[in-house]
């Protein structure tokens, strides 16, 4: 009998349970979709503020306290005695700009993100390639060709749909620098070389911004606080550009994907700390890390230099000077991350991918020499060629006269000369070497323009590219 005095089974019963549970975790579903909901606005004392587009953190926090769906967002930081309160609604008020969206700021943009720093921008004119995603973990497949900045801002706003994201695709230089960084209390330099290293620097010298500056490559990294409550700026401890040859990039010598993954959450970790004002930022000190030997140190660096250009007593470094420096030509090395062509031989003593091809098909009687590093050649190397690397040309000239010698006994009845053709990964290191085999009296030695490279985009395209 039911309450209604209505007659009931079991049956009955288990039906209406069934029901219910139903209802319920219909019920359930509707409230997880309304909080998802609800998290795209922004709290006010629990009256919600339509927020459509760009989330606005000020809106988000009521004389500084944080909303309800804030304090159980961060609440593990907030648990954190060193952290508390103050430092996440100092996060939320703060904005970071990380330029470049590579190596280094993929890990650190996604904490910036993830922690609740208000407003972070994104600045980068590249796009995503398949040989970045080992590294540059905030990119995937499915952005392959398109904008890393794009890619990255998306990766954000999945973390965190209350953080304002701004895009900036366009490279950081002389002519936007100071209009963009003017818009930002703290900045993160995850780029990958020398002009913009200094450009950064000084915008943030002559701005009067906090830089986060990490740098990765092969299996080490390093980190600094530049141009933080009178420490040293990066013209302080580098007044004078390291020569050309000294500066790596990852295209050429590779890299780790984990070691720039570690200075980038450095650089996150670094940025919280000016951000909430905790703890003791990584000012007049520098990071050092060896990830073969698992080696972390911290040494001191020099204070800020009264003689530095930039930040010294008698600096005249102005946002016109700024603007109108050449970090290019004061590094002698350019901001793009194209590679370097060089012209260092007449064209007759050059000859394409396509042509070489000709004359093999046609079965000419040559050498190959491949002068790349053995671990290079280990990659992937075209059949029959000789691996002599450039830096042991010297030493190992007498193979190139062996090898010549063989093919001609081979190929030729009439003892004609073989040709020797020299071939490398871009068709830069083939001309060095052609140079000094002229020199050696190979008169008839011969670079491949554009190297393998060429190879695989005029002859081969299935001949793999790295
Ligand atoms: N002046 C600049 N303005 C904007 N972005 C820059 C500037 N200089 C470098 N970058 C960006 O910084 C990022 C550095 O990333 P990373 O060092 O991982 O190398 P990469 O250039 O993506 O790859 P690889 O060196 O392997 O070809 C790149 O995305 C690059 O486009
Ligand atoms: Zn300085």
């Amino acid at each position: 009998m039911d309450s209604n005095g209505v007659a009931e089974t079991p049956a009955d019963i288990r039906r209406e349970i069934a029901s219910l549970e139903k209802a319920k975790a219909e019920i359930d579903d509707r409230i997880t979709a309304l909080r998802v909901r609800l998290s795209s606005y922004g709290s006010v004392n629990g009256n919600e503020v339509a927020n459509s587009s760009a989330p606005r953190t000020e809106e988000t926090l009521l004389n500084g306290q944080l909303s309800p769906d804030m304090i159980y967002r961060y609440s593990r930081h907030l648990l954190l005695p060193s952290v508390g309160v103050e430092a996440q609604a100092n996060l939320l008020k703060c904005s970071v700009l990380v330029i470049g969206a590579g190596g280094l700021g993929s890990p650190a943009l996604l904490y910036l993100a993830a922690c609740g720093i208000g407003r972070v921008g994104i600045v980068d004119h590249d796009v995503v390639e398949l040989n970045n995603l080992h590294r540059q973990i905030i990119h995937t497949e499915a952005y392959i060709g398109r904008s890393k900045v794009e890619s990255a801002a998306a990766a954000c706003r999945a973390i965190n749909s209350t953080v304002q994201i701004v895009e900036h695709r366009e490279a950081f230089r002389t002519s936007n620098a100071l209009e963009i960084v003017r818009k930002y209390d703290i900045v993160v330099d995850a780029t990958d070389n020398v002009p913009s290293r200094y450009m950064i620097s000084d915008c943030c010298v002559v701005l009067g911004k906090p830089l986060i500056s990490g740098a990765a490559l092969g299996l080490e990294g390093q980190l600094t606080v530049y141009n933080y409550k009178g420490g040293p700026c990066y013209r302080c401890l580098f007044p004078t550009p390291p020569p050309t040859t000294a500066c790596q990039r990852c295209a050429d010598s590779g890299v780790l994907g984990v070691v720039p993954g570690v200075i980038g959450c450095l650089q996150a970790l670094e940025a919280i700390k000016v951000a909430g004002a905790v703890g003791e930022p990584l000012s007049g000190r520098m990071l050092l890390f060896d990830a073969l030997s698992a080696r972390i140190r911290v040494v001191k660096i020099r204070g800020r230099s009264p003689q530095c250009e930039a930040c010294g007593e008698n600096s005249k470094l102005t946002e016109e000077q700024f603007c109108n420096f050449n970090y290019e030509t004061f590094t002698q090395s350019p901001l793009s991350t194209s590679p370097l062509k060089l012209h260092l031989l007449p064209s007759e003593a050059r000859i394409t991918s396509k042509e070489y091809n000709e004359r093999i098909v046609k079965g000419e009687a040559h050498v190959l020499v491949d002068v790349r590093p053995a671990h290079h050649y280990k990659i992937i190397s075209l059949p029959k060629s000789l691996n002599i690397p450039l830096a042991s040309m010297e030493a190992r000239l007498s193979e190139v006269s062996a090898a010549l010698a063989r093919e001609e006994g081979h190929k030729n009845n009439n003892s004609q000369s073989a040709s020797l053709y020299v071939i490398c990964r871009r068709g830069n290191d083939s001309q060095r070497a052609v140079q000094y085999l002229h020199k050696m009296g190979f008169a008839s030695a011969k670079d491949i323009i554009g190297g393998l490279e060429s190879w695989a985009h005029d002859v081969d395209p299935s001949f793999p590219t790295y």
